[in-house]
């Protein structure tokens, strides 16, 4: 195991023992992700913890369900008490950018229907500035070339995620686009630019949503908590 897979295994385990017995937990998706649901996974065995929970993609869903973890689909539960999820960039405002897995449509959804989010990421995610990252959008594919230019125009280097040739599809059987920003320095001025374009189903940055970040450190996981 690579030594940042070893702080994502850390930030795993910290983060199931905030889960109740008897809680509704939104288990969100990607590498990070996938070693808490293994950790929960654990805990469901051992201690015969009784959760439902709702997956942010059918990858997380699959692994869930393999490993004995009830889910079920986010209008089937009349709350969720707490997600858990990944983040690929997180700056000091607690504003992050997420969809390097391309589920940040569902995660959205699942996240703004919970009373409480939490991301587990190791310490390379923490940035004093977003961007760095690509921001992706899920995009509808009709008109996606015509989105596609005018993102082009506005100078935002966008490109559509590619993988063995194809383009990627999300679970929603959308196309994801990438933007190439370098740095973003006004996160909500951009995030309403993107929710008012034609096109783009939800763009990655989450914003105003976090209450508790877990950082994997050489020293151990630090809690975080945002003041929302
Ligand atoms: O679409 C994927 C999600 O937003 C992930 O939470 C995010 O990309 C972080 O993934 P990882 O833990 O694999 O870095």
């Amino acid at each position: 195991m690579t030594h940042q897979d070893e702080l994502k295994q850390l930030v795993g385990k910290a983060a199931v023992k905030y889960i109740q017995d008897h809680t509704v937990v939104g288990l969100g998706t990607g590498s990070t992700v996938k070693f808490m649901v293994d950790a929960l996974g654990q805990r469901v065995k051992e201690e015969g913890l009784s959760i439902v929970g709702v997956p942010t993609s059918e990858r997380t869903r699959k692994q869930a369900n393999n490993l004995g973890i009830p889910t079920k689909g986010v209008d089937e539960v009349d709350h969720i008490d707490l997600t858990i999820d990944g983040a690929d960039q997180i700056d000091q405002n607690f504003q992050g950018i997420k969809g390097g897995g391309g589920a940040h449509l569902w995660e959205k959804i699942v996240a703004i229907n919970s009373d409480k989010n939490m991301w587990i990421v190791d310490e390379s995610k923490m940035t004093n500035q977003l961007g760095s990252f690509p921001l992706p959008l899920e995009v509808i594919p009709y008109g996606s070339v015509q989105l596609f230019k005018r993102l082009q125009e506005k100078g935002y280097n966008p490109e559509f995620r590619i993988s063995d040739g194809k383009k990627v599809k999300t679970d929603s059987n959308n196309d994801i686009i990438d933007l190439h920003l370098h740095q973003i320095k006004d996160p909500q001025a951009l995030a309403l630019e993107l929710d008012q374009m034609t096109g783009v189903v939800e763009h990655g940055l989450f914003l105003d949503i976090v209450n508790t970040v877990i950082v994997g450190r050489e020293s151990g996981p630090e809690i975080l908590t945002a003041n929302r």
